[in-house]
């Protein structure tokens, strides 16, 4: 199959999410539309509470909309099913990277290959050419991530995120916690796996440097996207 070089590699249409809360609806999303392109990097900014997580939640196949559709690639996401598409075509780097902190990061990586059924025959291989490509130090490959500095957590859960080879990379706050310079080191990752790797990475950000660095910034107010 082909795909056109501009081609949305993600489309939401019309989405709304609304949470009940006893007799009480919320709504949180209000009929958001919008494509998302390969190779371009977007930030997701709006205040406290707009309904960033739960955009990121919804586009990432974490959770449903109350009405609308998420499409990857045209096909509606409900139908490829959720857990197919997170596992092939789209992962999320969580704010709490949820690495195993007891494994190195060559087996961080390996390991959530053998869960999502990567078919790949040198896993370690492919681990070390991910560290590579995001910058992780080789002598920091086969230590614990536990012993492993902020920013290069970071970097390794990036990697293994991208271990299997997915299309979108979606971020929750990735420099929250990270010093200005490890920050900055951050935010070139996401843009050479945008503009080098053909990457649609999405961040969900209060960061101004981060959005600064985008290509498109997106904001979320009282339930609306808007580009700025
Ligand atoms: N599972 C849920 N059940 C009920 N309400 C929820 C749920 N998840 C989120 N909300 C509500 O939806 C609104 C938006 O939350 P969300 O976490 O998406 O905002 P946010 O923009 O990411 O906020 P922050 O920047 O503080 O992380 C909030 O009022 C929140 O309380």
């Amino acid at each position: 199959m082909t795909f056109l070089p501009h081609a949305p590699v993600l489309e939401l249409t019309e989405v709304t999410r609304s949470y009940q809360s006893g007799n009480r609806k919320r709504t949180v999303l209000r009929g958001i539309s919008y494509a998302f392109e390969p190779g371009r990097m977007y930030a997701v900014i709006g205040p406290s509470g707009s309904g960033k997580t739960t955009l990121l939640s919804l586009a990432s196949g974490l959770d449903s909309p109350s009405t609308g559709t998420v499409r990857f690639r045209g096909k509606d996401v409900a139908e490829l099913g959720l857990g197919r598409y997170r596992n092939r075509h789209a992962a999320t780097v969580f704010q709490s990277l949820n690495l195993l902190t007891y494994m190195t990061a060559v087996q961080n990586i390996t390991s959530a290959m053998e869960i999502t059924g990567v078919q790949r025959g040198n896993k370690n291989q492919r681990a070390v050419e991910l560290l590579d490509l995001l910058g992780v130090d080789a002598a920091d490959h086969n230590r614990r991530t536990l012993k492993l500095s902020g920013g290069q957590q970071q970097r390794v859960a990036i990697a293994r995120a991208l271990a299997c080879e997915v299309d979108i990379l979606f971020a929750d706050e990735p420099t929250g916690s990270l010093d200005h310079e490890t920050a900055g080191g951050i935010i070139s990752v996401f843009r050479k796996l945008a503009h080098d790797e053909g990457k649609c990475v999405v961040v969900v950000t209060h960061s101004r440097e981060v959005a600064d660095a985008s290509d498109e910034v997106l904001q979320l107010k009282r339930g609306k996207l808007s580009a700025r």
